[in-house]
């Protein structure tokens, strides 16, 4: 059994007297310490099979297992307790708390889970070590964004969820995230799942699952992911 399977998934939103559909019977397999891709233009539903993932929403059908449990059948408080323990987020706009420091950050993360990794060892790993007493507002897009995967990978995560991790910054700053995002995959043996519209970096991912109006339109294993600097755009 696959580590993360979605099956037959839907989520519709009531819009007044309009239904939106936002994702139609996605399904898909993703295996444990991969590094994937969910890839596909705006509006495509990508966001929303993340969110699912996170246990941040519900679908109207289908199953979400995640390491051998469907949080789809999850009541509230179990899916709150498998966001706190299980989901790391990543998300576009890092998310700090703008009055704590660095490592404060991280720390915040580790002290509400029972798994967590030790917060020097991290911010090590994504190379902070410098920069752990100083402020978000002291720090650039990509040092404040390094602060965030720390922070979501103190909790020692099952799932490391990413939504546009790269859409604030830079082209250079950019690559030596999903440089660090991948790293992570390896080392670590997370399961790192990147939404992008970047199609781009989809030969850096060990699978990418092509999404695009509602539906899975292609999944693409990659038997051999290219490092970043391999790769242009
Ligand atoms: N809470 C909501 N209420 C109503 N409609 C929603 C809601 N969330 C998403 N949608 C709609 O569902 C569809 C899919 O949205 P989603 O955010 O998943 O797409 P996306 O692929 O992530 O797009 P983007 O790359 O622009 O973030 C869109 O038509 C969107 O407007």
């Amino acid at each position: 059994m696959s580590y993360v399977s979605v099956i037959d998934e839907y989520k519709r939103y009531q819009m007044g007297e309009n239904t939106i559909v936002a994702n139609n019977g996605i399904t898909f397999d993703i295996e444990q310490g991969e590094f994937a891709i969910i890839l596909g233009p705006s509006g495509a539903g990508k966001s929303t099979v993340l969110n699912i993932l996170g246990g941040m929403d519900s679908p109207n059908e289908g199953q979400i297992l995640v390491d051998g449990n469907d949080i789809s059948k999850y009541s509230k408080k179990a899916l709150t307790t498998y966001r706190r323990d299980d989901v790391g987020f990543v998300f576009q706009f890092y998310n700090l708390v703008p009055n704590l420091t660095a490592r404060e950050n991280v720390e915040l993360a580790s002290q509400i889970s029972p798994d967590a990794l030790d917060v020097d060892e991290v911010m090590e790993s994504v190379g902070l070590t410098g920069r752990k007493d100083n402020f978000p507002a002291q720090l650039s897009g990509g040092e404040q964004q390094r602060v965030a995967i720390a922070r979501a990978l103190a909790k020692n995560p099952k799932l490391l969820l990413c939504d546009e991790p790269t859409g604030a910054l830079d082209f250079e700053t950019g690559k030596q995230i999903l440089r660090l995002l991948q790293k992570t995959a390896q080392d670590f043996n997370t399961t790192v799942i990147v939404i992008t519209h970047n199609s781009q970096i989809a030969p850096m991912a060990n699978r990418v699952i092509y999404i695009n109006d509602a539906k899975v339109r292609e999944i693409v294993e990659n038997p051999h992911p290219r490092s970043v600097d391999e790769i242009e755009w």
